[in-house]
């Protein structure tokens, strides 16, 4: 008999902050980030069949889709190797900032975990987790959250209020890899302050987001992808209370003044011709 797919969405996340505070030994930079899951989301699905693992996403289907090297890391944790089919159905635009592959890669995480009878407790799944991504452990649970380290160190954060958001994104994305690069050459580091996100998010005024929005990587994306700093502007000129691009874009984002005030920027940003615009809002915790 077939066996039936297990299905979960997989949330796309902003970064309302993102300070570096400089490079590591490996490579990789260190952060201060608060993460942001958000309702935009890309559908996996995944079930046992056949005697190889298939990852199905349109173009991005193969071996080197991040679901597909979460899904062998899997496998080689529980010791077995058997046929598996992973389905994305991709939403979430790419290049985008919105950890459109890291929330794929730990949404199959999830649900091999469920499809295998919960097998792995919750730190030998941020373990894998970490291991396919520096986004990836985030995006496992998902909420409001602190991240330091390579952005895979995590702690809660107050909840965030429900914030309506407008999503746009330039024609180009950016590659993360030159976005880290780019900025070792020219970037500038700035600080975080985890108090004060804790007073902001606790007091839920949006305001006090507003207040705090930070991105090291903003300036230095945008030398890449000019578009950024003029949808940037479009977003505030249309009086969302802030704008910023998220991770290292080239999406950005504006808090709308509420629900209906985001569906008429989005629809005034289409009038102006700007073709890759959402509607969302933030979302608690998922995992
Ligand atoms: C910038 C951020 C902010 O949340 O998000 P995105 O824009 O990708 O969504 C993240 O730091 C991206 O995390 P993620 O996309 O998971 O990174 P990985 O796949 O692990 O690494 C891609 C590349 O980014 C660089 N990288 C990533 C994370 C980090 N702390 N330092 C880095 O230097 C490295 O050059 C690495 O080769
Ligand atoms: N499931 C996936 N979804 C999106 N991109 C993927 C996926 N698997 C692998 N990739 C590769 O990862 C690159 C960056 O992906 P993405 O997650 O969209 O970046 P970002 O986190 O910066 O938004 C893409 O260009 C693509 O080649």
């Amino acid at each position: 008999m077939e066996q039936s797919f297990l299905t979960t969405f997989a949330y796309a996340k902003i970064n309302l902050a993102l300070a570096i505070h400089g490079i590591r030994e490996d490579g990789y930079h260190e952060l201060q980030s608060v993460m942001q899951s958000i309702a935009l989301h890309d559908i996996v699905r995944v079930r046992r069949h056949g005697e190889k693992v298939v990852c199905r996403c349109g173009a991005l289907s193969g071996p080197g889709n991040i679901a597909y090297k979460a899904t062998m890391l899997f496998l080689e944790q529980l010791g077995r190797f058997e046929g598996l089919e992973i389905e994305i159905v991709k939403n979430i635009p790419v290049q985008a900032g919105l950890a459109g592959g890291s929330t794929d890669a730990a949404a199959t995480l999830r649900l091999l975990n469920q499809l295998y009878g919960e097998p792995l407790g919750r730190e030998a799944l941020l373990t894998l987790a970490r291991k396919c991504g520096a986004d990836v452990a985030f995006c496992l649970n998902g909420g409001t959250m602190w991240a330091t380290g390579r952005g895979e160190r995590l702690e809660a954060l107050p909840t965030a209020p429900e914030l309506d958001l407008v999503l746009t994104k330039p024609f180009s994305g950016v590659n993360t890899r030159e976005a880290y690069r780019r900025f070792d050459l020219v970037g500038q580091s700035g600080y975080l302050t985890k108090t004060d996100w804790e007073k902001a998010l606790a007091q839920k005024t949006k305001q006090q987001i507003v207040d705090l929005l930070y991105n090291d990587l903003e300036p230095v994306s945008a030398q890449m992808v000019p578009e950024i700093l003029v949808l940037k502007q479009h977003l505030l000129e249309l009086d969302c209370y802030g704008a910023l691009m998220s991770g290292s874009g080239s999406c950005v984002f504006g808090i709308a003044q509420g629900k209906q005030h985001a569906i008429e920027v989005a629809a005034r940003l289409r009038k102006k011709g700007f073709k890759n615009v959402w509607v969302t809002r933030t979302v608690d915790e998922i995992g």
